[in-house]
């Protein structure tokens, strides 16, 4: 990771292969007269975990919307693993890209939602199922090999063939972990996942995130307001204020040593 306002590149994992596989371009973003981004610039390096954290209203689902094209810029580029996600070339021109060229840079990319937004129509299986099958085209055997293996991962097997209904929120929350997951994307966005659920189940979907943090090669962009998981699983966390980074480094320094007096105050806010 690393930031215009960035010096520090202490990290706990090396990157997979040290390219950079997230890059904003001075990246505005506005809702009518409000500037939610304001010329961000920042980069994730391939296998690093981040975590953005900030004040309510800084920007920080809104760059994870960006991410998953919910929400488009009003200047600035995106790239993934090298590709524009908001552009494409024609004719050598680079130009507002097309939904089918989104689409496609979007692949790389899963997102877990503080919602959990489940099919509620379908069981467990085919939640998982569903898009490998209709959007990465693999077969049904595939799809629920590959099924079956992220449901051990988030220790879920056993409610394979239930509903979204007959399960907790937290198992829920695992069912949408593993549905990302099966897409196989290299790029993991989670926007606030346990912010909806009942205290006592926070943290068996944090262990599984934690787990996949440690053991996989994917690339983690968060946000939380957990900040003890934000600290066992970033390389980076980055503090948004009114749209910009005002401040980024390892959770070690950023939580006990911060610079900004910003990020002091809303450290001491919510630790
Ligand atoms: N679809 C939208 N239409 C209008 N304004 C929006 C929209 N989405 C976000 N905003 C505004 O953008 C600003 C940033 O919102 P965002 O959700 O990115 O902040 P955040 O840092 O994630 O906050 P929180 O920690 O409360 O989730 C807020 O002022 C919000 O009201």
């Amino acid at each position: 990771m690393s930031t215009e306002s960035s010096t520090s590149k202490e990290t706990k994992n090396p990157a997979v292969d040290g390219s950079e596989l997230i890059e904003f371009k001075d990246v505005t973003k506005r809702f009518g007269s409000n500037v939610v981004l304001d010329n961000l610039c920042f980069n994730v390096a391939s296998g690093k975990h981040v975590t953005l954290i900030g004040p309510s209203g800084s920007g920080k689902t809104t760059i994870l919307r960006l991410l998953m094209t919910l929400v488009k810029p009003e200047e600035g580029t995106i790239k993934v693993a090298g590709d524009y996600l908001t552009h494409e070339t024609r004719n050598g021109k680079l130009v507002p890209a097309s939904e089918r060229h989104s689409r496609e840079v979007r692949k790389n990319i899963g997102m877990v939602f503080q919602q959990f937004n489940l099919f509620p129509n379908m069981k467990v299986l085919r939640n998982i199922t569903e898009a490998p099958v209709h959007v990465l085209g693999l077969s049904k055997d595939e799809a629920e090999q590959r099924a079956r293996e992220l449901l051990e991962l988030v220790g879920l097997t056993e409610h394979i063939d239930k509903y979204p209904s007959q399960l907790s929120g937290g198992q829920q929350q695992r069912v949408a972990i593993a549905r990302a997951l099966a897409m196989r994307p290299q790029v993991l966005l989670l926007d606030e996942v346990t912010s909806a659920l009942d205290p006592e189940l926070v943290a068996g979907v944090l262990d599984v995130l934690r787990d996949i943090a440690h053991t996989t090669d994917i690339t983690m962009l968060c946000v939380t307001h957990e900040m003890n998981f934000a600290r066992d699983i970033s390389d980076d966390v980055l503090m948004f204020d009114a749209g910009r980074v005002i401040e980024s480094g390892p959770p070690e320094r950023i939580f006990s040593d911060p610079e900004h007096e910003r990020t002091r105050e809303f450290l001491s806010a919510v630790l």
